[in-house]
């Protein structure tokens, strides 16, 4: 079924070029109300009513243990997962709590600073989308959301924030230490779930040109880190934490604050929007556009967003993991059933995303841009 996007809000034409703003050092703390820059009006782009996420066994968000025994149960578990619902939270995963716990202090941290030592650390153009701000796709939307974001490189934590802390003293020491100790154990995770994906796809013996791919992915998976702090909020029903999207890239750990603010949508058996629990010392897994394409549609990448809330400061850390920037992405051969052929043409990740800021503001989605028309297949 196609989402009907309303053709009410005030969206920008796709070429309106996104601007760079105040908006970025923001002094949330000092509002009492939301202000107009700030204000979503009128209806959403995706106009759903929410449920929690454990009322009805339809809505109960898929939970994957890792600590099974059974490698192939847990591989099948999450491909089940990342089929249906294209999102699962994962436990058992083995990043030690403490060190997640250290991780949301120190992001936490970073956030209460006064808002001039953050601008300091600005996204600049031309620095390769890293540092404090707003991402760049986010610009294009009429209204700023009620969050502040750090995006950086997992392979260069310590540059980066010495932007912040240009005197590298204990502060910018222990913030470095938990996001390097977190980057470690989470892309060692990233491997192992990449593994079981590819294992539960039947890829692990099948031989052939995918195998090649496989170790290919492995070696060369790319992470970037994303803080998001979503300060409480004076107006929650006027503010929008982070607006529906799908990530780009392969897959996503998201580790959130025990505050819940993230949604899912899910389209049957009647379209809503399921707010995933806050479950201490879980990991929600995300799918994906490039890992769409990988399994040729059968793992899907969700549409998500984050409200925020009257009572508590969120904070949440994605964790990105996709191909480097050279690599096509195309179907493997193991997810394209017998006689079918790939539905996916080859992209790279920069390739995709410039095809995503273009049908910014229209009802497709840029996994169409890339579809191999029906014709086309013989
Ligand atoms: C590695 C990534 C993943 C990015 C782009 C780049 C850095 C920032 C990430 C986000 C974070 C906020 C939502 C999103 C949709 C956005 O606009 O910026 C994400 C996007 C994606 O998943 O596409
Ligand atoms: O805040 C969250 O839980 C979601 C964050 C997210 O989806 C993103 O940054 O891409
Ligand atoms: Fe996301």
């Amino acid at each position: 079924m196609q989402i009907k996007r309303s053709t009410t809000t005030t969206m920008p034409s796709p070429t309106s070029p996104p601007v760079q703003n105040d908006a970025d050092y923001f002094d949330f703390r000092a509002m009492e109300r939301v202000p107009e820059s700030h204000e979503w009006t009128g209806p959403q782009e995706y106009e759903h009513p929410v449920v929690a996420g454990h009322e009805l066994e339809q809505d109960v968000v898929p939970v994957v243990d890792m600590r099974d025994d059974d490698d192939d149960a847990v591989a099948a578990a999450a491909a089940r997962a990342a089929e249906e619902w294209g999102a699962f939270l994962l436990v058992g995963h083995g990043v030690p709590g403490e060190l997640l716990a250290r991780v949301e202090d120190q992001a936490a941290r970073l956030f209460a600073l006064p808002v001039t030592d953050k601008a300091r650390a600005a996204r600049r153009p031309g620095g390769g989308g890293s540092g404090y701000g707003v991402p760049q796709y986010l610009l294009r939307y009429p209204k700023r959301m009620w969050a502040e974001g750090y995006t950086f490189p997992a392979a260069a934590i310590r540059s980066e924030f010495r932007r912040v802390w240009p005197d590298a003293g204990d502060d910018y020491i222990s913030f470095c230490a938990a996001m390097d100790e977190f980057h470690v154990e989470l892309r060692a995770l990233g491997r192992k779930l990449l593994a079981m994906f590819f294992q539960a796809l039947g890829l692990a013996a099948a031989g052939g040109d995918d195998d090649d791919t496989e170790r290919k992915i492995l070696d060369t998976l790319t992470a970037t880190m994303h803080l998001n702090m979503y300060p409480k909020c004076p107006d929650p029903e006027r503010a929008v934490g982070l607006a529906a999207h799908t990530d780009s890239g392969f897959f996503t750990f998201i580790m959130q604050s025990p505050v819940p603010g993230l949604q899912l949508l899910r389209r049957r058996p009647s379209e809503r929007w399921v707010t995933v629990p806050g479950v201490a010392g879980a990991l929600v897994v995300v799918v994906g556009d490039l890992f769409h394409v990988l399994t040729n549609g059968r793992f899907h990448s969700v549409l998500h967003r984050a409200v925020v809330n009257r009572e508590r400061d969120r904070i949440s850390l994605p964790y990105f993991l996709g191909p480097p920037p050279h690599m096509k992405v195309a179907p493997l051969a193991a997810a394209v059933a017998p006689g079918r052929k790939a539905e996916y043409r080859a992209v790279t990740w920069p390739e995709y995303m410039t095809m995503r800021e273009a049908t910014f503001g229209t009802s497709l989605s840029a996994l169409t841009l890339i579809r191999v028309a029906p014709e086309e297949e013989t």
